[in-house]
């Protein structure tokens, strides 16, 4: 990382009373990157995000947002977004009273209507909080991390709840703000948005890093997989390959290619037919998987 990172966190540990939830945790996000923060239940994420958005002290070591203590609010919060699993919006008021209300706690400047419209709201204006769906919550929920245009940007968990086309719109958004500058730290449980989104990750498990790094980075340590279903009496397959539960085949393969095409020339001179042939590179899911089962 080339300029002052926006977010740099050095050996970081928090603690619970006697139980040690972050372990010596270092991490940087530089300006503009997408970052996700992932991990198997429990693994300190919330409590790592809470600390970097200066909601709670470290035991020790240091953590710094543009330079500063995070625990300096007057200094980092108002260029701080961040949109909560659940933001807590008063039931009575109306959408376009609570984006007001946004507007004032964020200490930024935006136009209501602007922010309306980027969240999809406009036509809800005049709604009760308490009258929304909830994807249209979530919505809600995202105009607090957005309004302003903040330079970093915390979303946790952003489109859970949230149909296929309002999750379009809502990475729209945030491509749109990465261009004009913003610095994006995410967390979610669907790990092909992250896969797809991020530029780096951090996948945490019980307090530290398993592993961090781009997705390249990440999944190169693990074979790719083909997968299928052989009928009843086949002949002996060519590759070493393991049954699965599901009575699938599953062939494990660091030359993806290779072994392929070594598999079909086999099925054509055999005549035998690989049903549900699925292959391909690994995915985040199965990196996920290795570490949860450690
Ligand atoms: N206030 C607290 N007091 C005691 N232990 C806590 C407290 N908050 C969190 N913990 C514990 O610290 C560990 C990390 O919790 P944290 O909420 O940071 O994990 P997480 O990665 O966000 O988990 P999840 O994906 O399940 O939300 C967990 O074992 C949790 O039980």
């Amino acid at each position: 990382m080339t300029s002052t990172p926006v977010i740099d966190v050095e050996r970081l540990n928090l603690s619970y009373g006697d139980f040690h939830a972050v372990k010596d945790l270092s991490f940087q996000v530089g300006k503009g990157e997408l970052y996700a923060l992932l991990g198997t239940n429990g693994a300190g994420k919330t409590s790592t995000l809470e600390t970097v958005e200066g909601h709670r002290p470290a035991t020790s070591g240091t953590v710094r947002v543009f330079g500063q203590s995070p625990r300096d609010r007057r200094a980092v919060r108002p260029r701080m977004g961040i949109m909560l699993q659940e933001s807590g919006f008063s039931p009575d008021l109306t959408v376009k009273e609570s984006v007001r209300l946004i507007g004032k706690l964020s200490q930024r400047s935006d136009r209501v209507e602007r922010v309306l419209s980027l969240v999809d709201l406009t036509h809800k204006a005049g709604t009760q909080v308490s009258q929304l769906s909830g994807g249209e919550k979530r919505r809600l929920d995202f105009a607090t991390a957005v309004y302003g245009q903040p330079e970093l940007i915390f979303l946790d968990e952003p489109t859970t709840g949230l149909d296929i086309q309002s999750r379009d719109a809502l990475w729209d958004a945030v491509d749109k703000l990465r261009e004009d500058g913003s610095t994006v730290v995410l967390t979610t449980h669907y790990l092909e948005e992250a896969q797809q989104r991020a530029d780096r990750i951090g996948l945490m498990h019980k307090g530290t890093f398993h592993r961090e790094g781009t997705v390249a980075e990440l999944t190169r340590s693990l074979p790719a997989a083909i997968h299928f279903s052989l009928p009843a009496f086949a002949p002996a397959l060519p590759l070493q390959a393991t049954r699965q539960m599901d009575g699938k085949v599953l062939i494990e393969t660091f030359d993806l290619q290779k072994d392929l095409h070594t598999l079909l020339d086999w099925a054509h001179a055999n005549a035998v037919e690989l049903r549900e042939l699925q292959a391909g590179p690994t995915r985040l899911d199965d990196v996920f998987r290795s570490i949860s089962s450690d």
